[in-house]
């Protein structure tokens, strides 16, 4: 497991307590020491408690992926290099690679796991996503939650769906690679887009509209990027749109919330305390369809609020206009 996020701390969790043994590469020694000495995670997911005899905390991140059979890749996708930069080149070697970051690699406009094959040297049959509608928050209170594992294999697809189903998780296999991948980092655009509206004091009917028109846009994005048949009323696409678009815990709407109420980008990041990856997305999709050109009123809008200090009260009133 790579990072000590919440949700690397959730995964963790489902994944030892069906009695996988877990290393788990964590940047903070004073974190790996606080799980090796209380049993839980410092600052992230809390109240979980860890089996220690199956998860084993290091910050040696070579160490961690050394023996291990599948790489969990759970830092936010702005970090990936950094996080993996100590590794050699055939350090994935044999293994099989599972990214459950829904963002792009800054910079490279890439997504997470395009840059773990390119980087080392990794097929594609030997990699996935988890995606689905999931918080981090409600695997630590054991609610119902849906998983998809996405891969060209969809035998690994269903091994990793294996390791995952317990008493309240659910995963389903797809095969949908790209397109699940694109639409986990997009629903994060939207969300934070529908936390400004809210700020700004837009209501549910505006809401509504919103994730209506989202739907549309991501479907043109998909096609225009990966054309072929998918079902976007899946749990992996819309599913995953709904969550963090109307639940008190995305992290995205939280943060899009409070850029509508006022606050500058920079305070609003710090006041979070958590990482929104759709502020990075935003500039990643957007630039990406440069050359795409795509009709994406959405993610413009959230570009000019978030990279061109347009006024989201502006952006929104043009956004409105655009809406059926
Ligand atoms: N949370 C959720 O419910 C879900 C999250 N995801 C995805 O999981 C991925 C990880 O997000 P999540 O676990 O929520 O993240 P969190 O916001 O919970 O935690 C942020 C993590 O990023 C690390 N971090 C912050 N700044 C830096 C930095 N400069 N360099 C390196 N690491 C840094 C933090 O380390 P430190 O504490 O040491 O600062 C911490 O481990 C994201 O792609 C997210 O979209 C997917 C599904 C559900
Ligand atoms: O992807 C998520 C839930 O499926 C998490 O979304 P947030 O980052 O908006 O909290």
């Amino acid at each position: 497991m790579i990072g000590g996020g919440s949700w690397a701390t959730a995964l963790a969790k489902i994944l030892s307590e069906n009695g996988a043994r877990v290393s788990w590469w964590m940047r903070n020694k004073a974190d790996v020491e606080h799980l090796r000495s209380t049993r839980h995670n410092a600052r992230y997911l809390s109240s979980v408690q860890f089996d220690l005899t199956r998860v084993t905390p290091s910050t040696d991140i070579g160490e961690v992926v050394k023996d291990a059979d599948w790489v969990v890749l759970a830092v936010p996708a702005a970090f990936v290099k950094e996080a993996l930069d100590k590794l050699d080149r055939d350090a994935f070697k044999n293994k099989r690679i599972i990214s459950a970051i829904k963002g792009m690699i800054p910079g490279r406009n890439e997504l997470v796991t395009d840059y773990a094959m390119e980087r080392f040297k990794v097929t594609r049959d030997r990699v996935g996503v988890v995606a689905g509608p999931c918080h981090a928050e409600e695997v630590a209170l054991e609610k119902q939650s849906y998983l998809t594992i996405g891969s060209p294999d969809l035998a690994l697809a269903e091994d990793f769906c294996q390791r995952l189903r317990n008493r309240y998780v659910k995963a389903h296999p797809a095969a949908d690679l790209d397109g699940i991948e694109y639409c986990a980092v997009m629903k994060n655009i939207i969300a934070l887009t529908a936390g400004v509206a809210h700020g700004l004091g837009y209501g549910d009917n505006f809401q509504a509209v919103l994730v209506a028109n989202a739907v549309q846009e991501i479907r043109r994005f998909l096609y225009a990027l990966s054309p072929q048949p998918r079902d976007l009323s899946a749990s992996a696409y819309l599913g995953d749109l709904l969550v963090t678009a109307y639940s008190q815990f995305s992290r995205n709407r939280t943060f899009g919330n409070m850029v509508g109420r006022g606050y500058s980008v920079k305070s609003a990041q710090m006041e979070m305390n958590m990482i929104a990856e759709g502020y990075y997305a935003v500039k990643s999709i957007y630039e990406l369809n440069k050359d795409l050109r795509v009709n994406m009123p959405i993610t413009t809008a959230a570009y000019h609020v978030l990279y061109e200090k347009i006024s989201p009260a502006v952006e929104l009133e043009i956004l409105k206009e655009k809406f059926r």
